[in-house]
């Protein structure tokens, strides 16, 4: 692996969506996919996780609706996944982690 912008090899790819279970693959983007509690709960979710990226200057892609949210990490830059991707993605489960069930 090269640079932080450079596009992770298939087999980059296959190790992080290894580690990252709630994960899929979709048009060279990483995906997930999740139900809050209530549209207040995902809210707060999508606000955490801009803070984050707003920090990483590395931004995923959000879809809200009503308490699902799907986010979508790849570096338009790129044209892909790059190892900036894999890593928001393990933020976002964290922030997923930190709430309630
Ligand atoms: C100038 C700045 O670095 C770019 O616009 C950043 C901002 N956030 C970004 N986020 C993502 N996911 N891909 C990008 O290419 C990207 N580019």
């Amino acid at each position: 692996m090269g640079t932080m912008a450079e596009l992770l090899s298939d087999e980059d790819i296959g190790k992080a969506l290894g580690a990252l279970s709630e994960w899929r693959l979709e048009a060279a983007t990483l995906v997930r996919e999740v139900e809050l509690a209530d549209f207040p709960h995902a809210i707060q979710v999508v606000n955490r996780v801009a803070e984050i990226a707003e920090n990483d200057n590395h931004h995923p892609d959000i879809d809200i609706r009503w308490r699902t949210l799907t986010f979508r990490c790849s570096t338009h830059s790129a044209g892909g996944i790059t190892a900036l991707d894999v890593s928001l993605a393990q933020e976002i489960e964290g922030v997923l982690e930190a709430m309630p069930a």
